[in-house]
């Protein structure tokens, strides 16, 4: 029974879907990536999982249980929570005001601040003062103190240096291991995605065009760029998996 399963979805905005038929699962503790072009409807499935969008038709279940008929709120409730793109912060905020906020009554958890160090240092920091890093930091904190059993991140990468994206990766790997929830991201740096996730979905024109486990997926990557991927991959001299092994830009953030 996987964590997340969503079947032949179909979503969209004011009666128009722009994505159709769409089928993904996510385990419990899997870091699974959502690639594809620009407007290929990523983030329209993902506001689906979260309750933003509209849908028209097909099934979203987490933990078996049918979560069609609830708003977002009760999702959230239930388990998801959800890193938009623009990360969504509120610019005056401190960073402890952030984590206080997302935790209401209750004192963050420990463990929270354990997988973002730095954040540490940084409590009495405007939000509006913080790098691209930090904010991203910050909310995928504010997203844990929930304690989600589904961890939705749109666009992690989204205006992060390279090496500040590889150092993001190995902490959703220890989140995904230690707390036993399932990831889901859209990422834009493809070979670094297969560097560190466990599953793949590849969408295209609003349908999932390919779906695989990294090590299906990996061979077929110039593949699967040149069809569907448009500009968004970098070069294959990004480090593969082979360099996981050799330990490499896994100091974490
Ligand atoms: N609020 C909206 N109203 C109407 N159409 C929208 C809306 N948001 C997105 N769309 C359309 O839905 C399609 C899918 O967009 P979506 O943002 O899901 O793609 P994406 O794969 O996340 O793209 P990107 O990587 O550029 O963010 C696009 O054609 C887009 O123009």
């Amino acid at each position: 029974m996987s964590l997340l399963e969503v079947r032949r979805l179909t979503a969209g905005y004011a009666s128009v879907p722009v994505v159709r038929d769409v089928s993904l699962s996510v385990e419990r503790g899997e870091l699974v990536a959502l690639l594809g072009a620009n407007g290929a409807g990523k983030t329209t499935t993902l506001l689906a999982i979260s309750g933003l969008v509209s849908v028209y038709s097909g099934e979203i279940r987490l933990d078996a249980g049918s979560i069609a008929g609830l708003a977002p709120a009760q999702r959230a409730r239930a388990g998801i929570q959800h890193v938009p793109e623009d990360r969504s912060l509120f610019p005056s905020l401190t960073v402890d005001e952030t984590i206080r906020l997302a935790c209401g009554a209750r004192r963050p958890p420990k463990w929270v601040l354990e997988y973002f160090p730095a954040l540490g240092e940084l409590g009495g920091r405007r939000v509006a003062a913080l790098s691209g890093g930090e904010q991203q930091m910050l909310a995928l904190a504010r997203a844990l103190c929930r304690d989600p059993s589904l961890l939705i991140v749109d666009e992690m990468s989204l205006g992060l240096a390279p090496l500040v994206v590889n150092a993001f990766f190995p902490v959703l790997r220890r989140i995904a291991a230690e707390r036993g929830c399932g990831v889901l991201i859209v990422e834009q740096h493809v070979h670094v995605a297969l560097r560190w996730v466990d599953r793949v979905h590849v969408m295209a024109g609003g349908t999932m065009a390919a779906s695989g486990t990294t090590d299906e997926m990996r061979p077929r990557i110039d593949e699967l760029a040149g069809a569907y991927l448009g500009e968004r991959t970098v070069p294959s001299s990004v480090p593969t998996s082979a360099d996981n092994e050799k330990g490499e830009n896994d100091e974490g953030v």
